[in-house]
């Protein structure tokens, strides 16, 4: 009833729940009564509870619940109250007062298992780690994922066409397997072959880097539940004991790593450009230059190198691969942005042969088709679905409708991602409908361009309205990392090839598509971001462009 009246005073509409949705109980059983979810058809608004607080639930329901109750609303609980909103100015205005809006602290400490990180620490913490590794995801790094990206994504494209008519259903575990690789690459400059090929495990020990950091990111809830320290245990699963051995064994290639990487810059070597490479050098730097009133002088500690390392492979991968995995089913389903992209993409090969030889600086900006065809997927199916914030130990006020609203201290607040992606008042009567080419218009200077395509732009969408990689201070600092790899894999993929669905017994051209789309539609959280639920269900055929070739 407290919580109940402290809503009524901030003045947006109300939703009365039994339960929070951040509830770690009710995260992890509401599965288990799944009848319980049906309470959303009560009359009366009664059971609208059901609707809004489970995990992934604003995937399902995108704007309709805030067509109904309003841009803004309070799920009151007997815990708390959750403000979620989907007014694009109020999320702007969030987003920008990092001070004031915090990352709520108990959701990201259990992200620190190899160490505190650029992800999950506020205030002067968090000032000093931007401040140290925002340098490092620079224009070197980004030509480092355009050309490691570039050579994986023809090894999986030559993979795919290779499967004929039976076609491909590894999509996302491949394009799983393309984003570790650049990670490995770019973070740690280790390389390996798309597919087989040599995987030496180094001299000392028990598994390759690549297959240690692949099983920590892919056990990362076990992490989150367990901690890893219990993972040593001898009476412990096979499973659980190997998930142990690979967090030593991780633990372990970025001790060498740092000594290594400490040791050239001591000896004054150029550095390889690789993302630990650059935290070392971020670190000694700031540390010698101390005298300076700053609190970045400060450097990291070795803790604080391996969890940003982990922090870096924990965003960057599931995030990327699903994006990339989505975006090239929807492409079978809708040929003609296909046809699109395959235009931008043979005007740079004419002009600089084949993508394999493509240079980042020349090529990457002029790609502007292949890059909306990524905001596209981000936008409807954005692999985060919302992002946490907390008003922390003051209250804090938000304008909405030239209105002032007060929220008090220790309120959380919710930013639906998707109900903001898919306003109709931003994005139109089709905001549901996935068109990559709603990214670019003809510009008014087309006169003297080389081609229409140079003459096409980019839209820029308001402030707050399009929010995949977050806003403000916090946004995502490896945005870019993860467009250049998008882009150089689209480029790659449908310079040679176009891509169909295969179809089962009977079904028509029409049916295999909306199969397609209706695999995509049918995504969930599934640890931490969003994914499609049963992407092998349906195989995707690749074959060379008949005119062209
Ligand atoms: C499509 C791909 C990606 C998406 C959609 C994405 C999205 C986001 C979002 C929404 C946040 C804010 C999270 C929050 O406030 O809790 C974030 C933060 C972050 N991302 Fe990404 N990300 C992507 C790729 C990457 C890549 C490739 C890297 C690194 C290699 C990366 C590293 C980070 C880090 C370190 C932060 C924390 C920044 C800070 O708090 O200052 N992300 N990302």
């Amino acid at each position: 009833i407290s919580n109940y009246n402290a809503a009524r005073k901030i003045g947006f509409p109300i939703v009365i729940s039994p339960v929070s949705p951040m509830n770690p109980f009710w995260i992890l059983t509401y599965r288990l009564f799944p009848k319980v979810l049906l309470l959303r058809y009560l009359p009366f608004g009664l059971g609208t509870w059901a609707r809004c607080t489970y995990m992934g639930w604003a995937f399902q329901d995108k704007h309709a619940l805030h067509d109904e109750l309003g841009h803004i609303f309070v799920i009151v609980t007997p815990s708390g109250n959750e403000v979620t909103m989907a007014d694009h100015q109020a999320v702007h205005m969030v987003m920008s007062r990092r001070k004031e809006f915090i990352k709520p602290a108990f959701m990201y400490e259990q992200l620190n298992i190899f160490g505190r990180n650029l992800n999950t620490v506020e205030g002067e913490d968090w000032q000093r780690q931007r401040k140290l590794t925002a340098p490092s995801f620079n224009e070197k790094t980004s030509s480092l994922v355009w050309n490691e990206a570039l050579r994986q994504a023809r090894d999986m494209a030559r993979l795919w066409s290779n499967q004929g008519a039976a076609g491909t259903k590894d999509t996302v575990a491949d394009t799983a397997t393309l984003a570790l690789h650049v990670l490995t690459s770019v973070g740690f400059g280790l390389t390996y072959p798309f597919q087989g090929g040599v995987r030496n495990i180094s001299p000392g020990h028990k598994m390759t880097y690549r297959d240690a950091l692949s099983l920590c990111l892919r056990n990362i809830i076990i992490f989150t539940i367990f901690g890893k320290k219990i993972l040593s245990s001898s009476f412990l699963p096979q499973k659980l004991r190997t998930l142990g051995v690979a967090t030593e064994e991780f633990q372990k290639y970025m001790e060498e790593m740092l000594a290594h990487e400490r040791q050239s810059a001591a000896n004054r070597e150029k550095g390889t450009g690789n993302l630990i490479g650059a935290l070392v050098r971020a670190s000694e730097e700031a540390q010698r230059s101390g005298g300076k009133v700053d609190v970045a002088h400060l450097g990291f500690s070795d803790e604080e190198i391996f969890g940003n390392i982990f922090a870096f492979n924990l965003a960057g991968h599931e995030t990327t691969a699903n994006t990339l995995a989505t975006a090239i089913v929807l492409m079978a389903a809708k040929p003609d942005y296909q046809k699109w992209i395959s235009e931008e993409i043979d005007e740079c090969s004419s002009a600089m042969g084949g993508p394999t030889e493509w240079a980042y600086e020349e090529v990457f900006h002029k790609l502007q088709r292949c890059l909306a065809v990524m905001y596209e997927t981000l936008r409807l199916y954005g692999s985060i679905v919302f992002i946490p914030k907390s008003t922390g130990f003051h209250a804090q006020s938000v304008t909405v409708d030239e209105k002032t609203h007060i929220l008090p201290a220790s309120t959380s607040v919710t930013i639906n991602v998707q109900a903001v992606h898919t306003d109709p008042k931003i994005w139109g009567p089709d905001a549901l409908e996935w068109k990559p080419n709603r990214w670019l218009e003809p510009s008014n200077s087309s006169h003297g361009q080389a081609s229409s395509l140079t003459a096409e732009t980019f839209i820029e969408p308001e402030a707050g309205s399009f929010i995949p990689w977050a806003d403000g201070p916090r946004a995502c600092v490896g945005k870019k990392f993860s467009q250049v790899e998008f882009v150089a894999v689209l480029a790659v993929l449908f310079q040679q090839y176009q891509v169909r669905p295969v179809l089962k017994g009977g079904e028509s051209e029409e049916d295999g598509k909306s199969a397609l789309i209706a695999m995509a539609n049918n995504s969930a959280i599934s640890a931490i971001t969003l994914q499609m639920q049963e992407p092998r269900s349906r195989a995707l055929r690749w074959e060379k462009w008949p005119s062209k070739h």
